[in-house]
């Protein structure tokens, strides 16, 4: 049996889904959090993604630096399977995620590892190339059950309304994508990031594809899967460019790749590793720094500028009642990206704020508006806007930042505006991506074909869980977590 066989089958079919060096907390603890990294993606759905077990969590601890050498030329040099401890910003000593193995199965033997063929996907929401495609790009948006949430009973609704949403919405729509000249850039960067990591992951001795996959436009996720079936990829990394993990963001893109891979003989046994978020990373949280500290140097009176985080919000429900995890990672990596500002000392106010909310319904306060204006009364003069839950310049930073905030922080007396970049393909944001990739290679694994029932949930929300990273794991949805965390509160 090849090496590939080998590591597709895995005794639970789990699918390795890798925060990759998570483990950064503010208390100075060591964290080597594995089981939860794969737990807090396991949350995307009960629909698939497997049981953590102890044995997996004791291989990841257990296996540790095995070399694998590839011979052909796709592979060069080695790398590590077992978690060897790194240091994160804070000096704190983790596990990286992305070389832990699940079980013996996921283990391959340099000599196994000849006719290896690396694919990288990366995901992305996608954007209207034209005027033309903004409404049906809006419909695929608001059809997505992650974007709308509807009450199960109610989701024969979500076709319907996504049409009348989408109509209603594509006036507005198409008025700011007409002024950040006609469509969204967002393939064409997206394009640009795929071929650089390209470069930057053959530089490093790994010979791989890489293919973009969109949730709502072109190039559709699914005709990357496509490709990647044709290609005869062995072996994949899923890579999502968000940095901060949300349900209706990489979570949604997660779960329609799991959904297509279920139905696919040779996609439900191809090892595949998921980035599920990187807001930790070393490479990212220097990048972002790096940006800003330069931003800064613009301001005549840099060290009076107050940072200014304007983070894409998501309705509060999601957070509250499906548990999204975007939040918490959202401040933690403020926290961590001002924590290396100070380090290069640089100690400026800073605040975090969220845009974009559609709709009727309450989302993460507070929102960017409102802010900017009590900024301005307060007598805020300077401020540097930072775009921080996306990588790629987008209608939110180029019309809704760049014009509509920049003009109601001028209105609101705020003299002095500025705006950081997205990290686009800037060379040390690329090359933190290809060494993420590099570490999760080695653990990929099949995705599940086991179905969890309603029966086995039900029997879980008595076993003694504990968090909502463990429901996540055991495979509840978001409303059996729900049902979990309220007879929680009511003490049963
Ligand atoms: C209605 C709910 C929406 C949620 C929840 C949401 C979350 C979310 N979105 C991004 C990033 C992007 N969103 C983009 C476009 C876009 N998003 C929504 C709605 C929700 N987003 C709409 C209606 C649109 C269309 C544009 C508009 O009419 O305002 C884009 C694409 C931008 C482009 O250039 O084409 C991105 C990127 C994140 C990060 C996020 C949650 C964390
Ligand atoms: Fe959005």
């Amino acid at each position: 049996m090849s090496a590939t066989a080998n590591s597709a089958v895995l005794p639970h079919g789990e699918i390795s889904v890798s925060r990759i060096r998570d483990g950064a907390n503010r208390n100075g603890t060591i964290a080597c959090r594995q089981s939860k990294s794969f737990l807090s993606a396991s949350c995307l759905s009960a629909e698939g993604l497997g049981r953590l077990d102890k044995s997996s969590f004791q291989a990841c601890q257990l296996s540790h630096c095995n070399p694998a050498v590839k011979t052909n030329g796709i592979l060069a040099g080695s790398y590590n399977y077992g978690p060897s401890p790194q240091r994160n910003l804070l000096g704190q000593t983790f596990c990286s995620v992305g070389v832990c193995t699940f079980g013996e199965n996921a283990l391959e033997s340099p000599s196994h590892a000849t006719d290896e063929k690396v694919g990288v996907l990366l995901l992305n929401l996608g954007g209207p190339d034209t005027l033309h495609d903004v409404q049906p790009f809006l419909f695929n948006l608001f059809a997505d059950p992650d974007i709308i949430r509807l009450p199960r009973l109610f989701r024969f609704l979500q076709r319907p309304l996504a049409q009348l949403i989408s109509v209603l919405r594509a006036p507005k729509s198409k008025e700011g994508y007409a002024a950040i000249g006609g469509g969204s850039p967002l393939r064409r960067i997206t394009d640009e990031q795929a071929h650089a990591l390209k470069m930057a992951l053959e530089a490093k001795k790994l010979l791989a594809n890489v293919y973009v996959g969109m949730r709502y436009w072109h190039p559709f996720t699914e005709e990357a899967v496509v490709q990647i079936k044709k290609d005869r990829i062995t072996r994949l990394v899923v890579l999502p460019l968000y940095p901060q993990f949300s349900i209706s963001t990489s979570g949604s893109s997660i779960r329609l790749l799991q959904s297509i891979f279920r139905e696919d003989s040779y996609l439900s046994r191809l090892p595949v590793s998921i980035i599920e978020s990187w807001y930790q990373r070393e490479g990212y949280i220097k990048s972002m720094a790096s940006l800003i500290e330069k931003e800064l140097q613009n301001f005549s009176n840099s060290r009076e500028v107050m940072i200014f985080f304007s983070a894409h919000g998501v309705p509060v429900s999601y957070i509250e009642d499906a548990g999204d995890p975007y939040k918490d990672q959202m401040e933690e990596c403020i926290f961590l990206i001002m924590q290396e500002l100070k380090a290069r000392g640089i100690d400026n106010e800073h605040t975090l704020a969220y845009q974009s909310r559609v709709g009727p319904v309450q989302w993460l306060k507070p929102y960017t508006d409102e802010v900017l204006v009590e900024l301005g009364q307060k007598g805020v003069k300077s401020l540097l806007a930072v775009p921080v839950s996306f990588v790629s310049e987008h209608i939110e930073t180029l019309e809704e930042i760049d014009m509509e905030y920049r003009e109601l922080a001028l209105e609101s007396g705020i003299e002095n505006w500025g705006r950081v970049p997205a990290l686009g393909c800037t060379s040390s944001f690329i090359s933190d991506l290809a060494d993420a990739v590099i570490e999760v290679l080695p653990s990929a694994t099949a995705m599940s074909t086991t179905e969890s029932t309603t029966k086995e949930a039900d029997t879980d929300l008595h076993a003694g869980i504990t968090s909502f990273e463990e429901a996540c794991a055991h495979k509840l949805d978001f409303v059996q977590i729900k049902i979990y965390r309220e007879r929680q509160q009511n003490g049963a």
